[in-house]
């Protein structure tokens, strides 16, 4: 029987001190015959240690306000319009581009959900692990070729110094989804922002790459950022959510909380539209 309420399988941890903040921030997409105001006066933080989700409708401005953080949204035809992003005291919409590369994925990293647009199809995998720490840690080919080894080990490849040799298209797409987040990880961030990074994978995958997801997230004590359409895995996985619709924040608490007692209609129709969880 299903219903349509979904039960957190897990109390909420106390909030730490926010790593990464997002004030007020503001995106517009500028077209040649309009604009879309894709992020409007968003405002989220996240801890270490700590997972936020956001959740919302297709188009609710989720992966815009994601790039946003590395300011990796297309410009043309992306503006930032307002708001701050701040990370250890520097708003990173105001860094230059020099100090955003030296943050991009050594400081925060990010995972989206094609692992095969994100890897380069013409270098072997360990390569392109190893390649963050060359060129974030200025570390020497073997120490990072180690590193890169004991990443892809790490994320439970099997037989990694095979899977250290091969391509991209060699491998399942759950390996990739595990070579990405070992390229995401590798650096050690503080913070990680996976965009729907098991939308892509079958259902058992799926939830291989999540229990991934977290027992690295444990291990590491990262701040995470998880942007999901599944309000299951929000319940299962993260501590608080934000909710977004129409590029605004419309509710955002303990995923407990919010989930038990939506303040908004919005929040409940997503809750409606959820199959019933069954509690860990
Ligand atoms: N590069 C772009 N050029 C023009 N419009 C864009 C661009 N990227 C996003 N948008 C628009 O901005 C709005 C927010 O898009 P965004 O991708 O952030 O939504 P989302 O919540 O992540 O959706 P989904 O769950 O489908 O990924 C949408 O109206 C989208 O069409």
């Amino acid at each position: 029987m299903t219903t349509d309420r979904v039960t957190p399988a897990r109390t909420t941890p106390t909030r730490t001190t926010p790593v990464l903040e997002i004030d007020g921030l503001s995106v517009d997409f500028r077209l040649d015959a309009s604009t879309v105001h894709a992020v409007q006066s968003v405002s989220l933080q996240v801890g270490a240690g700590e997972t936020l989700a956001v959740v919302g409708e297709s188009g609710s401005g989720k992966t815009a306000t994601a790039l946003s953080v590395l300011r990796l949204n297309p410009a043309p035809p992306c503006v930032y319009t307002g708001g701050e992003i701040r990370f250890e005291g520097r708003d990173l919409l105001a860094v230059s581009e020099k100090e955003l590369c030296a943050i991009r994925g050594h400081d925060i990293a990010m995972v989206f959900q094609d692992p095969m647009t994100s890897l380069d199809p013409l270098q072997r995998v360990g390569t392109q692990v190893a390649e963050v720490l060359r060129h974030h840690r200025g570390v020497s080919r073997a120490e990072a070729a180690a590193a890169a080894l004991a990443a892809l080990d790490e994320v439970g490849i099997p037989d990694p110094e095979r899977r250290y040799r091969q391509y991209p298209h060699e491998l399942s797409g759950g390996l990739r989804q595990r070579v990405m987040i070992a390229t995401a990880l590798v650096g050690r961030p503080r913070v990680l922002i996976a965009d729907e990074p098991t939308t892509a994978l079958d259902v058992t995958v799926q939830r291989q790459i999540l229990d991934l997801l977290v027992a690295l997230q444990k291990r590491h004590g990262m701040a995470v950022v998880l942007i999901t359409h599944d309000l299951g895995v929000v319940a299962e996985t993260a501590d608080r959510v934000v909710v977004m619709n129409a590029g605004r924040v419309v509710e955002s608490g303990d995923v407990m909380d919010v989930f038990d007692h939506p303040a908004e209609d919005y929040t409940r129709r997503l809750l409606d539209a959820t199959p019933r969880l069954e509690s860990a």
